[in-house]
This record gives C-alpha cells, structure tokens and sequence, in this order.
C-alpha cells in the first residue's frame, strides 16, 4: 500500500469536570468524550525519500509546528526511520473543515490520524497503545483519537475507560473567535476543584446533569462564546466542548437539527452531525490489526 486517504474527526466533550491542577500546571479533568461523524481529511502518498510535506499550510501555523509535521516527525525520529538506510517520507494533503481553536480537538485529531496512517503506510507494526503514548506528546487529546472509542477521560484526559454513549444529531455552532486553551486554564477565576466522581454516576446522570466547568470562565473571556450559548439554548439546552470556542445542542432527528443550521445568522459558522462512539477514521481503517 503507498496511498491511504482518512478522516479525522471532531470530538465533543459531552462532560467536563476540572478536578484539580498537577504540580506541572495541567489540570486534572473528567471528561466524556465522543466522536462526530464530521472532520478534516488527509490524504497520505507514501514517498522513497524522508521528506515531510504537508500542503497546503495552515495559516498561521508554522510548518514545523504543525501537529500532522509533528506527529510524522516523531514516529521517524521513534522509529529510526530517518538518516538511516531504510528511509520513510511522506506527502500529505489536509482539507481542513473544523475550526482552528474550537474545541473540537481537530489538531489533536489530525495528529492521531497521521500516527495511524504512517503506522500503516510505513509498515511499522507498533500498537494503538504505543501510538497513544506517543500522542500524548503531542497534546492531552491525541490518545482518544488514536484508541478511537468513545470514552470517560480521566488524569490529563489519557486515562481511558471505554463507553457506549446515545447517538444522537448534534448541531454545533462556532460563534468565529478562536479560543487559546491556555487562558483559559490559566484564568484566575477558573474552578478547579469539582469533587471527582465514579464514572457509573456520571452515565447514571445523563445528559440533563453534564456540564462543562470550563463555561463560566469562557463566557466571561469571550463574549461571542456566551452569546452564541444563549441563542443556541433558544432551541435546546446548549454546551460548551472543550475549551470552546464551539458550542453544541442535540436533538434526536435530523430534521431538527436542519431546522436550527437554517436560523444560524450571518458571521458564526454550524454544522450538524451524528455523534458515534467508534470512530469514523477506525471506522474507514476497518480491524486494525489487518493494516499494522
Ligand atoms: C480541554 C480539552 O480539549 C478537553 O478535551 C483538552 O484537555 C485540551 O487538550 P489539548 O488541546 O490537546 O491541550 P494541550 O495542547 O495538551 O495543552 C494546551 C495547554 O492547555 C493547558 N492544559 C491542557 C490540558 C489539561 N488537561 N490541562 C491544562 O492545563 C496547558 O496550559 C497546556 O499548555
Ligand atoms: N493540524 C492542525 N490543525 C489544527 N490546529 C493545529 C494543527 N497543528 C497545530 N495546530 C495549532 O493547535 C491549536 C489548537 O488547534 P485545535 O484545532 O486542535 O484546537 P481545539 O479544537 O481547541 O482543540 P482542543 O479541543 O484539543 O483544545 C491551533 O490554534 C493551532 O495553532
């Protein structure tokens, strides 16, 4: 195989709850996580050199710092597949979809997408745990995407349990400010300390219950984010994902969801989608251990 094309989806966060922080400044999170059937695609050729290219380039994100350069980078660097004898290169088209900063953890997606794409294409046989240990590296959100269940979170949102949550449509509303996760985890007013809870409790809770602890905080940083939750909560009681900046409703039939893109007014971008709990790029890979 020289040539794979993926998807990298969007993840909400359906729960999240701050715990507390670690002596290294990241916060200790309980989270739900649960994947769209909506994202970016990547397109991977395979090359004989061990370049790395990505086209086109994101704006205002560096080459280098790309996540999907980074993510190829590292698996070479692991993998000693650089300056050696047995080189691996890659050339690599995004079409990006999902909103840069908006809590859809599309950066981290992509990363977890390029992990799984050269883990086949370069025929390196490590497994998903190894890929998602890597991933981590690269950003708190990569291990989900690489495991690619939806799952309760806990720690820095690497520990994993695996879960079966409802599916049902989403719409999702990003209101065009891009939210840096950092200010808002380093907001004074940030609260940090909701008791931890068992993971039984919080499914038992359901939906009516979930919230997000990062909402206050974001709604007083970013006003757009607040005004878009309240329109939003008009039609159906509306969250936070992430860090924001995207907000969410969900509603049990398509057509509802319809209904509410065709209201979104002028300067906010929406979708809507169908949340799964397997992931649609382990969805397009089939069983992975035929392609490791
Ligand atoms: C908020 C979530 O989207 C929930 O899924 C994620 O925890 C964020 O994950 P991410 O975007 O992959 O975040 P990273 O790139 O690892 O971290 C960005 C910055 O956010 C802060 N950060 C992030 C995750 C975390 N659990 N605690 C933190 O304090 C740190 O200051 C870090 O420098
Ligand atoms: N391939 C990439 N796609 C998106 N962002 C990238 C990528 N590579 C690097 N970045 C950087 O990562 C930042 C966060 O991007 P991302 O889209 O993952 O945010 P997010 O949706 O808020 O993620 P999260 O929910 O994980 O916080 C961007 O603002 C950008 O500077």
């Amino acid at each position: 195989m020289s040539e794979l094309t993926l998807p990298a989806p969007a993840k909400l966060n359906r729960l999240l709850h701050i715990t507390g922080r670690r002596a290294d400044g990241y916060h200790e999170l309980q989270t739900l996580f649960q994947f769209l059937e909506h994202g970016d695609i990547l397109h991977f050729q395979r090359r004989d050199d061990d370049r790395i290219r990505l086209t086109p380039a994101l704006d205002g994100v560096a080459e280098r710092d790309n996540l999907i350069v980074r993510a190829a980078r590292l698996l070479q660097d692991e993998t000693g597949c650089r300056h050696g004898g047995d080189r691996r290169g890659i050339d690599i088209t995004l079409d990006k979809r999902l909103p840069l900063g908006g809590g859809l953890g599309g950066g981290s997606s992509n990363a977890a997408t390029t992990l799984l794409a050269l883990n086949c294409l370069w025929q390196l046989g490590l497994s998903l745990d190894h890929l998602a240990a890597l991933g981590l590296r690269l950003g708190a959100d990569v291990p989900v995407f690489v495991q690619g269940h939806a799952a309760w979170a806990e720690g820095i949102g690497e520990r994993l349990t695996p879960v079966a949550l409802d599916s049902p449509w989403f719409v999702v509303v990003h209101p065009n400010v891009t939210v840096a996760t950092a200010s808002v985890f380093g907001a004074a007013q940030l609260t940090r300390d909701t008791p931890p809870i068992s993971m039984a409790r919080a499914l038992q809770e359901g939906f009516d219950a979930w919230r997000n602890d990062c909402e206050p905080t974001v709604r007083r940083l970013y006003p757009a984010v607040a005004e878009a939750l309240d329109w939003l909560s008009e039609f159906a009681p509306a969250r936070l994902t992430g860090t924001g900046a995207c907000v969410f409703c969900q509603v049990a039939h398509e057509h509802e969801a319809s209904r509410i893109l065709q209201r979104v007014g002028e300067g906010w971008q929406a979708f809507k989608a169908r949340g799964c709990n397997v992931s649609p790029l382990h969805q397009a890979l089939g069983p992975y251990d035929q392609l490791a």
